[in-house]
């Protein structure tokens, strides 16, 4: 049996039109896609939006996450203040990758207003498409989880 494979997608008001193609575009490859962003470009908060997706995944209801806001910055700090997140900014596709094989990160966000749509949907397949490596990278992983110091 094939488990379902659930992510969540949010947003603050800086590209809606980007956040929906950006799921549509996932749902393509089989994805249950989440959307729980706003519906309206009226402004809103980051810190919120970044919170609620990011304790979708933090609870296990999904196993992944995707978040934008202008810059993607202010939402990935407010995704990574959550317990269990890993989340990083990408704006090319090598580091979306890495963030997977080397981090395992469980959240991507993207910057709305750095990135063009084209180049947005290369990072968010990449991003999928990549596979935890473990091994030196689990005991890392394992690290920042811990608060691991340097004299431990
Ligand atoms: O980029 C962001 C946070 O890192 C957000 O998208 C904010 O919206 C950004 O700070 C711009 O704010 P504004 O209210 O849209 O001018």
């Amino acid at each position: 049996m094939t488990e379902t494979k659930r992510i969540v997608i949010s947003s603050d008001h800086a590209d809606i039109a980007m956040r929906q193609n950006i799921a549509a575009h996932i749902a393509k490859q089989g994805w249950e896609v989440v959307d729980i962003g706003p519906t309206t470009s009226e402004s809103t908060h980051y810190p919120l939006h970044g919170k609620a997706a990011a304790e979708r995944v933090a609870s296990g209801d999904c196993q992944l996450g995707i978040l934008l806001c202008g810059t993607g910055q202010g939402i990935m700090m407010a995704a990574n203040k959550v317990a269990g997140i890993r989340c990083g900014v990408c704006s090319d596709t090598f580091s979306a990758r890495m963030i997977r094989e080397h981090n395992d990160a469980n959240m991507m966000s993207l910057g709305a207003r750095v990135l063009g749509e084209g180049l947005a949907l290369d990072i968010v397949d990449a991003f999928l498409n990549a596979t935890f490596e473990g091994g030196r990278h689990a005991t890392r992983v394992d690290m920042i989880e811990a608060g691991a110091d340097v004299t431990a």
